[in-house]
């Protein structure tokens, strides 16, 4: 992806339009006055952006900082910019996007906060979005709202649009009727997603949770059936109009990934780190946005007592945290940080030496070719949220080993757990569960090693980002010909 310069707001309309909160790009300010455009933090624009590039559409978001009207062009994507103010941002995004929906949706792993005044800015923003894209939209286009910050646009966009296909697709987990019911504005967000013609979460029981809180709640004829994977889709009868629900697991763009982890370059720069490390036994890795659904404490606290236990040598190996900034100003990422800090301080501090810190730990992100040099060089990758939507972390680092070394240990609570059987699977809550999962991983056997890799490579390779969304826009009814892919030819050892 190239942002170049910005413009005006492009003149044309769209056939296929993208809503999500955030462009793929974000808008920086250098300190020397200049702009310049970085991707997005996110598997959500990492998945998204391969997809619009095969489109000829437009993409209508926010550029992640205040008061930033500029439209940037991006290797041909249109980009409608929606603008928010400072107070907009701290309501809408950091308040009722981020410290209500956020942990409502991931099994309260901290505490909701419901706020009326964030709720009327999620109100006001989602009608912005709304009208943004009615503006950006084609007659008769397909509009693909993503996630939980726009939950609202769908019925405000059919009021406003009603020739357009209506999508909508959530990329978190959807909750348990035992812990939605706890939403104030609950019967409301049901209301706001029945406004699509397709909803799509990523697995089975979110879209089984969506069902039965729309019979509950917005008192709508509901399917009773399991819903199925691409198949069997859920159905609500909303008066005369018919809205599907369905489960469509996203993922990567894993021929891309696979193609670019096995060049030269990045092969050198893999032995290389390795080198700059020390040459260790065995590296460890984790991936994340700092974000206290991702348990990167989780691993800190295994690892740690795996040492005092004498059951790994600190000599022997080294952990790399990488973790991107998210989300800064919200109390809970405050805290967190914080606490995530104070462990890798505390490994380091009982189990380093000079020259040799068992845990490096970077809080910022690195380009796209260094973290792909990261997953090659890793012989444990560490995926251990306490609960993810997908997690596409794990499937990247299974598409960059076709060598079929490493090892994944993988979060149970993780979407993408439901696909990649032969990873070392754990139950993040269980310390000693995760701490037996990271040692198999470190003592492998390599036959049995590559044995588990190819079979989680058949399906990350086979189920690529390209058919994630043909399979969800086919099933909207959208005209999926021109789409590349969906089904790579294997590439496997
Ligand atoms: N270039 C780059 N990408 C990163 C970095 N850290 C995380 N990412 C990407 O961010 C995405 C994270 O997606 P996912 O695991 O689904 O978690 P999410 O952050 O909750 O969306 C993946 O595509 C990662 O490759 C980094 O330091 N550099
Ligand atoms: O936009 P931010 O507030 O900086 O957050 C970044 C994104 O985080 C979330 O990503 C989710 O989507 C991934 C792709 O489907 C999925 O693998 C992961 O489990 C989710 O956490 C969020 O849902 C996005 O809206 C954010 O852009």
């Amino acid at each position: 992806m190239a942002p170049s310069r910005t413009k005006d707001k492009p003149d044309t309309r769209a056939d296929f339009v993208v809503v999500a909160n955030r462009l793929p790009v974000d808008k920086e300010t250098l300190a020397d006055g200049t702009v310049r455009w970085k991707q997005s933090p996110g598997g959500l624009v990492t998945a998204l952006e391969p997809v619009l590039r095969s489109q000829t559409g437009a993409w209508v978001g926010w550029s992640g900082v205040p008061d930033a009207a500029e439209h940037p062009e991006v290797d041909g994507i249109k980009l409608f910019a929606v603008s928010l103010s400072t107070q907009e941002i701290a309501d809408y995004y950091e308040g009722f996007s981020n410290a209500t929906l956020w942990p409502l949706y991931h099994d309260v792993i901290v505490k909701p906060e419901y706020n009326r005044s964030w709720w009327n800015s999620y109100v006001a923003i989602n009608r912005r979005f709304a009208e943004a894209a009615s503006e950006a939209a084609a007659e008769g286009a397909v509009v693909w709202i993503q996630d939980y910050q726009l939950q609202l646009v769908p019925k405000m966009l059919r009021m406003l649009r009603p020739d357009l296909k209506i999508g909508f697709f959530l990329h978190i987990p959807f909750p348990p009727v035992e812990l939605f019911m706890q939403m104030p504005w609950r019967t409301e967000i049901i209301e706001g997603l029945l406004g699509a013609d397709l909803i799509g979460f990523h697995l089975p029981g979110g879209a089984q949770n969506f069902l039965y809180l729309a019979r509950r709640l917005a008192g709508q004829a509901t399917s009773k059936g399991q819903v199925g994977v691409r198949a069997k889709f859920g159905v609500v009868q909303v008066g005369f109009r018919t809205v599907r629900v369905g489960a469509f697991p996203i993922s990567i763009d894993s021929g891309e990934l696979d193609n670019r982890a096995k060049s030269r370059e990045i092969r050198k720069r893999a032995t290389d780190m390795r080198a700059e490390l020390g040459n260790p036994k065995k590296i460890l890795l984790g991936v994340d946005r700092l974000d206290y659904t991702k348990g990167i404490d989780v691993r800190l606290n295994a690892l740690s007592e795996l040492l005092e236990e004498g059951r790994v040598n600190p000599d022997e190996i080294t952990m790399i945290q990488l973790a991107t900034p998210s989300r800064e100003r919200v109390d809970s990422y405050i805290k967190m940080r914080g606490d995530i800090e104070q462990l890798v301080g505390n490994i380091n501090g009982n189990f380093g030496r000079v020259g040799h810190p068992v845990v490096q730990y970077l809080h910022h992100g690195v380009p796209r070719d260094e973290l792909v040099s990261f997953y090659v060089a890793a012989d444990v990758m560490l995926v251990t949220p306490l609960r993810d939507g997908m997690n596409l972390v794990a499937k990247e680092y299974v598409a960059c080993r076709s060598d079929l070394g490493g090892a994944l240990v993988l979060s149970e609570f993780t979407g993408a757990a439901a696909e990649l059987r032969q990873a070392f699977q754990a139950n993040p809550y269980d310390t000693d569960g995760v701490k037996e999962a990271i040692l198999a991983a470190l003592e492998q056997d390599p036959e049995e090693g590559k044995r588990r890799m190819r079979a989680l490579r058949r399906q990350v390779l086979t189920h690529d980002v390209q058919r994630w969304a043909k399979s969800f826009l086919g099933a909207l009814g959208a005209d999926t010909d021109t789409m590349p892919g969906g089904n790579r030819s294997l590439d496997v050892v």
